[in-house]
């Protein structure tokens, strides 16, 4: 197998975050095939879109509805052929991708855990001042914060990473929330500072996990996105997708899960989002034998134990009630 001998674009959205990503598979691929720099970067340009998600600011993406709104556009700039491959963050793409597309590869996971970043410098939930006001336009986070501290107030807090901060510094809130991952990216101080445990907050399902996507159909572009594939972080992916297609969840519905790759637990919850209820499960995976197959299973499995701890008050987490 050859390198490609014609432009192969590099689709993503136009946030920084996004282009540092896109960046990193260009210079993985460029490496992979042996190319030099400024004929790798011919061959696989990036192309940066807006996405519905980037556009609407100033609504929650509850209000504007629906799963995928980060990828929408790159699906089907993919789909009309503009672009082989579309590097995502996984905690955004829906666990079904749209007909015709598929995963050719998993970078290694970053860092899965959030950070707190409050004015105070607080690293942890439990050392916040008592009733002080916490920005986010997560479900799951707003959930898990109330759940280790119902005096506290969530407020919506959307936008980058620094328009995020700005408010902070502004005084409209004291702490919000942001994954490591994409502050270590981004080459940020802030990523410096202690994580949340595991245990005070479960990451989203995929988060800090980059995946390509490609069409179903092509088999060039899979060969030439193989060596970037990571096994174990595939594995993990695999499992808390299948966790969260089996609670019909997206990175905004209050449910997190992880498998950690070195330890082996896998950890799924769903939570009410006022955060007075949590169901948490949790099981192991010997990463060293399981196959793809294994892991979805094991995932669903996870999901089933959820489901029937949390009964008929799951419709209230997933917002359907
Ligand atoms: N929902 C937004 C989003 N999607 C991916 C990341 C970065 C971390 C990652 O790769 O999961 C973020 C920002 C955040 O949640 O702080």
């Amino acid at each position: 197998m050859k390198p490609p001998s014609s432009p192969q674009p590099i689709a993503t959205r136009r946030s920084p975050l996004a282009l540092v990503q896109a960046r990193d598979v260009q210079a993985r691929l460029i490496a992979a095939w042996g190319l030099d720099a400024e004929e790798g970067e011919r061959l696989f340009p990036i192309l940066g879109l807006v996405s519905t998600g980037d556009r609407i600011q100033d609504r929650t993406l509850l209000e504007a509805g629906g799963k995928g709104l980060f990828t929408k556009e790159i699906d089907e700039a993919q789909l009309a052929g503009e672009a082989t491959f579309a590097v995502h963050s996984m905690k955004d793409v829906p666990t079904e991708l749209p007909e015709g597309l598929a995963l050719g590869a998993i970078l290694e996971r970053e860092d899965p855990r959030d950070m707190l970043l409050a004015r105070g410098g607080e690293t942890r939930l439990a050392d916040l001042p008592e009733g002080v006001t916490v920005g986010t336009a997560s479900l799951r986070r707003q959930a898990q914060l109330l759940h280790a501290r119902p005096d506290l107030t969530v407020v919506p807090l959307r936008g980058n990473v620094d328009t995020r901060l700005g408010r902070l510094r502004d005084g409209e809130i004291y702490a919000t929330f942001l994954a490591r991952a994409g502050l270590n990216r981004l080459g940020r101080d802030e990523a410096l500072r202690e994580p949340l445990a595991m245990d005070e907050m479960l990451p989203a399902a995929a988060q800090a996990a980059v995946g390509v996507a490609v069409r179903a159909d092509d088999a060039e572009a899979r060969t030439w996105l193989a060596p970037l594939n990571h096994a174990a972080t595939e594995l993990a992916i695999v499992a808390e997708r299948a966790f969260l297609r089996k609670l019909d969840g997206s990175c905004r519905t209050p449910i997190a899960a992880h498998l950690n790759n070195e330890s082996m637990d896998f950890t799924g919850e769903v939570l009410t989002p006022d955060g007075q209820n949590r169901w948490r499960e949790q099981s192991r995976i010997d990463m060293k034998k399981a196959t793809l197959t294994d892991a979805d299973t094991a995932g669903q499995t996870l999901g089933e134990a959820v489901r029937a701890a949390a009964g008929d008050r799951l419709a209230e987490v997933l917002g359907t009630a």
